[in-house]
């Protein structure tokens, strides 16, 4: 059963890789970077300008797009690599069919209107083909499918091949104006720029190379083509290009003698044979052509003149490799056109087809002719080949095929990679050439993998400038004159390219040295490679340096651009946070406003009139070591009777009407006890001496630190200012806190022991009236025994009054005496504190003391304990103090 679609033929694809794409300049430019800000910096740094400015290259720091950098600033100058452009163009199966086409196209039969050689008129004519099998398949304008015919691939299955990658494929239906526009006009355009460059056709014989290059007068092929548009832009110019420059143009050719040698012919002139030496011709004329017509004129003649013969394959077959140069020099008086370019070539090489021994049935002289061709050929291959094997791997040395015939040897530079080229392949599509169509594919599509690598341009300085190498009139006549004169020194002459006026030639020493041909005093100039190679590098090197700098230029500017924007963005946030914070005082201002005015509100009403009387607060003494103890004491008050420690705050004055003799001057005064822990007394005093103003008069009285931790020190701090607060927040409204006295009274219990201190208020005491509890103290306390006085601290106040009866060894005026009794045991429960009215506090007391001798408590037993230092240093001062406060109170 057959499948309903035709199974399709093995293919193999032959691929020539990509050519990659360069890099251009604008790839280099550094991105943006990453949304994810770094750290925003504390200051923007100043711009590096020295740093940048400073840019020194060293040759591993040259980064590779330099070159393409610098070659875009100087379109001259395009050191960078360039592939070698390889194009293909696919003859018509038959001429005749070529000519039905064209009479389709154009009406015409076109005929090949070039002279031919008049020896081919009796050859016999090309066979017509029967078969129509085509082996070339065009599959895009940059590959073809070779197709084997069915014969070869029944017997020998050969498989099609697809290769790829050239430049441009022509279809046997492109005209000689489309090849020209894709395959010339470029190298044209780069000739009149000031590029030299080279076409070669190549291709098997019959297949079109010598249609192409030179075509017929309905199809002019690419040199005419070429010649016209080079003119063609003088007349459009007013003749303004023929007058700076000059253009000449020379044709030879090379072919062998009876297949032994080779020998050179110029076209251009009658027995013209001429020699290669080294890369030169010598004795090539160069004619100088001022237009178009002069120039095809030119070329027809030595079309006359080329070598042909009729093969079996071709009726009118090259028989020699033929080379045409179009050569530009610009004239030298000429200053306006001084930047242009300096003799320039366009070189157009017409090689003679491979021929296959079988196929064209030479014999004889043909035969020796056909193994020159194929040589030729072979060695024009070897050269790309080795060039490219040397290009793919730099260890594969460059091989000197060049040498092997005289035509690679004249375009060695070419065929070294050191000049820029172009290749035309030109191939029959019929089935019975496909094994040439296929052998040369083979051999020559990998070439459009070969670059030109660092082509330099000729400098621009006077001594690269070539003149002329016309060899006619009185220029000729100078040049034999010199070359008689100076022969023997001469060792070779550079005709080729841009260098046909320069004579090289060595001294004594060896150096190479170059002579300018056309003085008639050879003008030597010691100009070796190495001088241009180093001006180049010099200037290649500054150009360098200049990009970098702009590089590192943008970097900068793009850093501190960015550091910049964050610093806004940070600004901003900050602008925002201000605004915010501005509008919550906003709204609490209002709402103060509003508060100040339900305030003043309030003071309107009627004033509650003072109490004239001092509002003191006797400081009660407890045991606790902190604040908070000491409001759990209060909450339990009930439950611990044992416990005695009193907190008296005297709320009025009728409180505290025995007292009222005492301290007469603190009767404004509210007098509050602050029981405070141990570890924050001394902030909490002073905090309050300094709220109240009252910094220099509070001292403490005593607190003796040697043996605080044993006992519990019971510290009583009078908060003065708390209590100010609380008795002007109920007598006056914004009365100063001035106004009010303070008095502090601070008591410390060092081992169980009743101490007195007595703060005075300042307003009324310019001195500070402090009595200490120390040894020196004017109260003398009878020390009770060790146990009782870990439980009943107590603490007896006395009337200022009697206090001051012993001022007067004393350093106070006033004195309040607390006495502490403690007598609630903290082992067993937790102490509790009840709130007594001071008054009753002090009776009781002061009426618990037990005033007893000194030596009496010294002449205790010896078991017991004996009595603490400073209890024994009490005065009998102090003794006196409390026997009449006894006797005043009436205890
Ligand atoms: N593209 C084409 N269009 C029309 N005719 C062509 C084309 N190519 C070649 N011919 C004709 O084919 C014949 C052979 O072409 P040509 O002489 O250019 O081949 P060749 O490659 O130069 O051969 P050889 O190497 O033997 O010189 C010529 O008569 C030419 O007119």
């Amino acid at each position: 059963m057959e499948s309903p679609f035709p199974c399709p033929k093995t293919v193999t694809v032959r691929r020539n890789p990509h050519r990659k794409a360069r890099p251009t300049p604008s790839s280099t430019v550094p991105l943006p970077l990453p949304l994810s800000s770094p750290p925003i910096p504390p200051h923007i740094p100043s711009f590096p300008t020295p740093d940048i400015l400073s840019v020194e290259l060293s040759e591993t720091q040259r980064p590779r797009e330099i070159d393409s950098f610098s070659s875009s600033q100087n379109p001259k100058r395009k050191p960078e690599s360039e592939n070698l452009k390889v194009f293909l163009r696919i003859r018509p199966l038959t001429v005749s069919q070529n000519a039905h086409k064209q009479n389709k196209r154009g009406g015409e039969v076109v005929k090949n209107a070039w002279p031919k050689n008049p020896k081919a008129k009796h050859l016999p004519k090309n066979k017509v083909k029967n078969s129509n099998e085509i082996c070339v398949t065009v599959n895009d304008p940059h590959s073809v499918t070779i197709s084997p015919p069915s014969s070869l691939q029944e017997s020998k299955r050969i498989k099609s091949v697809v290769y790829e990658g050239f430049s441009h494929v022509f279809s046997d239906e492109s005209s000689q104006a489309e090849v020209y526009q894709k395959l010339v006009h470029p190298l044209v355009e780069d000739f009149l720029r000031g590029k030299s460059g080279m076409l070669a056709a190549l291709g098997p014989t019959g297949s079109g190379k010598t249609h192409t290059v030179f075509g017929c007068i309905r199809e002019p092929g690419m040199v005419p083509l070429a010649l016209r548009r080079i003119f063609s832009e003088d007349k459009s110019n007013g003749n303004q290009v023929s007058r700076c420059r000059t253009f000449y143009l020379s044709m030879f050719e090379i072919c062998s003698e009876k297949g032994k040698s080779e020998r050179i012919f110029d076209l251009l002139q009658e027995e013209g044979e001429i020699s290669l030496q080294q890369s030169a011709i010598k004795g090539l004329n160069e004619v100088t052509i001022r237009h178009a017509e002069q120039a095809e004129s030119l070329i027809a003649h030595g079309l006359l003149r080329r070598a042909t013969a009729a093969t079996n394959s071709n009726s009118q077959s090259s028989r020699s490799q033929c080379i045409i140069n179009i050569c530009c020099t610009p004239n030298s008086n000429d200053g306006e056109f001084d930047d242009e370019p300096k003799s320039t070539s366009l070189t157009i090489v017409d090689l003679a087809g491979a021929e296959r021994e079988k196929k064209t049935g030479n014999q004889g002289l043909r035969m020796l002719e056909s193994n020159f061709i194929n040589n030729t050929s072979m060695v024009f291959g070897l050269c790309l080949r080795s060039l490219l094997e040397h290009q793919k791997n730099p260890k594969k040395p460059l091989q000197k095929h060049f040498q092997n015939s005289l035509l690679t040897r004249y375009l060695r530079e070419y065929l070294e990679g050191k000049k820029r080229m172009a290749l035309v392949l030109t191939l029959k599509p019929g089935a019975e050439d496909y094994l040439e169509t296929s052998n040369l594919l083979k051999q020559a599509s990998p070439y459009a993998q070969i670059k030109f690598i660092g082509i330099e341009e000729p400098a621009k300085n006077k001594s690269t400038k070539r003149p002329t190498q016309v060899l006619h009139g009185a220029e000729h006549s100078k040049r034999m004159k010199f070359s008689s004169v100076e022969a023997s020194s001469i060792s070779k002459t550079a005709v080729f390219g841009d260098q046909p006026r320069i004579e090289e030639t060595k001294d004594e020493n060896g150096s190479l040295t170059e002579v300018l041909v056309e003085s008639e005093e050879p003008v030597s100039c010691k100009v070796t490679e190495g001088i241009y190679i180093k001006q180049d590098r010099i200037e290649l090197t500054k150009r360098e340096r200049e990009y970098q700098i702009m590089v590192n230029f943008a970097k900068a500017l793009w850093d501190v651009l960015k550091q910049y924007k964050q610093k806004l963005e940070m600004a901003e946030n900050e602008i925002c946070c201000i605004r915010d914070n501005l509008t919550c005082e906003k709204r609490r201002s209002s709402d103060l406003e509003k508060e100040v005015r339900h305030l003043r509100l309030i003071s309107s009403f009627p004033e509650v009139p003072s109490a004239g009387v001092s509002s003191s607060c006797l400081v009660g003494l407890c045991t606790g070591t902190d604040s908070s103890q000491d409001q759990n004491y209060q909450h339990n008050d009930q439950k611990d009777e044992k416990l005695r420690t009193h907190i008296s705050i005297a709320e009025s004055s009728q409180d505290l009407k025995d007292l009222e003799a005492v301290d007469m001057h603190s009767e404004d005064e509210a007098t509050s006890v602050c029981i405070a822990s141990q570890d924050c007394v001394k902030e909490r005093c002073e905090e309050a001496a300094e709220t109240a103003g009252l910094g220099q008069h509070f001292q403490r009285l005593k607190y003796d630190e040697e043996d605080h931790s044993s006992v519990n020190n019971i510290r009583t701090l009078m908060d003065v200012n708390n209590v100010q607060r609380d008795d002007k927040t109920t007598e006056t409204e914004g009365t100063d806190d001035s106004e009010y006295g303070s008095s502090c009274l601070q008591l410390f219990v060092k081992n169980k022991e009743t101490c007195v201190c007595s703060v005075e208020e300042p307003a009324i005491s310019a001195s500070p009236v402090i009595t200490s509890c120390d040894n020196s103290s004017a109260v003398e306390m009878d020390p009770l025994p060790h146990e009782e006085k870990k439980l009943h601290p107590s603490a007896t106040v006395m009337p200022r009054e009697n206090a001051s009866l012993v001022e007067d060894t004393r350093d106070c005026t006033a004195l309040d005496t607390c006495s502490l009794d403690i007598s609630s045991s903290r082992k067993t429960e937790k102490p509790k504190r009840r709130l007594l009215p001071a008054s009753s506090t002090l009776l009781k007391d002061i009426g618990s003391v037990a005033v007893e001798d000194d030596i009496d408590k010294s002449k205790g037993g010896r078991g017991e304990k004996k009595v603490p230092l400073d209890t024994r240093n009490k005065s009998k001062g102090s003794t006196s103090l409390l026997r009449l406060l006894r006797n005043d109170l009436r205890l």
